[in-house]
């Protein structure tokens, strides 16, 4: 029964897979994560040498089906991390007890809202070796914010379906696993397929291939997933979908810039990142701290978006500037980063996001979905310069 499973059954049975060296098993080694389980479907991470990561990859398996094979498990997630202390700059190969046992030793996933991550230098260039390409993933763009609220979720869905709309092929990943929000703002419910050779067959709404540890767990279950399944669990939610051909990964980050999105930001392999900001100060503040997280792992910064810029009444048609205006497009110029444009704060917005069907969708010829859609060709032309051009093509058309 699914009621009794619990993490002492999982880390029983875990006793029984050999650890890399076959010297002993995974749990005695102290290389199982903090162990999750949620209506039968069971999650955790196992830490390995990233440098035997490809090798290991029948230790995963094995341990999964292990798993899967105890009454009451519906599936297993489990994911090889690369765990390191914090402040060391290599992989962690020395036994550690096993997290699950020992909580006081396991961080809790970093808040979203943690400060500017303050990561030994070298550990960046160091990861950014190791991030590979996704085949058939041509660019891997990331929408993030400094804090959360601030509509980078609502930017990013709009900005994807922009993106479409140029006639290109764009998939979207929500990898802002603590509060997922792809699944409402694209009105999607239910579960991905399982495709043969463990492959999750991606959703699909408007036109976007669309991905989110939201149709994987229930939105009310907490997120105690500790910082190294964060990752791992995004990188699961990258490697093992069939996205298929895309021109375009568009990632809605978890906000904030604390450790985990800047690992994120050295373990996929991005071709750039669009900030989003609302204009006041603080928001501001948080937005530098975004940008100066990619810098620090050369990502380059594509540009600033200003949410919620002015206020359009949609009984009058008044604007007012309630959170002030125009203060990222300053900021922008004061950093040296493009300024891709602004979004107004309207009732619209609101109602066709939270309504899942974004406005670029439902009024493709508002105001707002066309500024979406000028930000999204300024990004997409910011991409091609950063990348040498590798955009494909236009189609020419000869007028007689
Ligand atoms: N331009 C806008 N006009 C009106 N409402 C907006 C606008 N942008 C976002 N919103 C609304 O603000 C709320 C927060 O937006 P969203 O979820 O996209 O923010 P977020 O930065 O991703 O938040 P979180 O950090 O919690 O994930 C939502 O209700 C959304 O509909």
């Amino acid at each position: 029964m699914t009621e009794t499973l619990t993490k002492d059954q999982i880390l029983a049975a875990l006793k029984g897979v050999k650890g890399p060296d076959l010297s002993s098993n995974i749990v005695s080694l102290g290389l199982v994560s903090e162990v999750v389980i949620n209506k039968g479907k069971v999650y955790f991470a196992i830490s390995v040498d990233p440098a035997r990561a490809a090798e290991l990859e029948g230790l995963r398996k094995a341990a999964a089906t292990v798993v899967e094979g105890l009454p009451g498990v519906a599936s297993a997630t489990v994911t090889l991390t690369a765990d390191r202390e914090p402040g060391s700059t290599a992989p962690t190969s020395s036994p550690r007890p096993a997290r699950s046992e020992t909580p006081q030793a396991a961080p809790e996933a970093p808040s979203p809202k943690t400060p500017a991550n303050t990561a030994p230098p070298g550990r960046a260039g160091q990861a950014r070796q190791t991030a590979g390409g996704i085949p058939g993933i041509r660019r891997i763009v990331a929408v993030a914010s400094g804090k959360g609220g601030v509509g980078k979720s609502t930017t990013a869905v709009n900005f994807a379906l922009a993106l479409k709309d140029q006639g290109l092929k764009v998939g979207i990943l929500d990898a802002d696993i603590y509060g997922p929000s792809m699944p409402r703002l694209l009105g999607l419910s239910g579960q991905p397929q399982q495709l043969a050779g463990n492959k999750l067959d991606p959703m699909r709404q408007y036109g976007l291939k669309v991905m989110s540890m939201g149709f994987l767990v229930d939105e009310d279950t907490p997120m105690i997933w500790r910082g190294p399944m964060v990752i791992s669990a995004i990188s699961q939610m990258l490697k093992d979908v069939a996205w298929g051909e895309l021109d375009v990964l568009v990632v809605d980050m978890p906000p904030g810039t604390g450790d985990a999105q800047l690992t994120m930001a050295q373990q996929v392999p991005l071709a750039g990142a669009v900030i989003v900001s609302t204009p006041q100060d603080l928001a501001l503040i948080d937005a530098r701290k975004g940008l100066n997280m990619f810098q620090k792992v050369n990502v380059p910064v594509l540009g600033i978006v200003e949410n919620m810029s002015t206020f359009l009444c949609p009984h009058c048609g008044g604007r007012s500037d309630i959170f002030g205006h125009g203060g990222a497009k300053e900021e922008a110029a004061k950093l040296g980063v493009p300024f891709l444009g602004e979004v107004p704060l309207t009732l619209a917005v609101r109602e066709t996001s939270d309504g899942g069907k974004p406005i670029v969708v439902s009024d493709p010829d508002s105001d707002v979905a066309k500024a979406y859609r000028q930000i999204a060709e300024t990004a997409w032309a910011e991409i091609d310069s950063a990348s040498g051009g590798a955009r494909p093509a236009p189609k020419i058309v000869m007028e007689s």
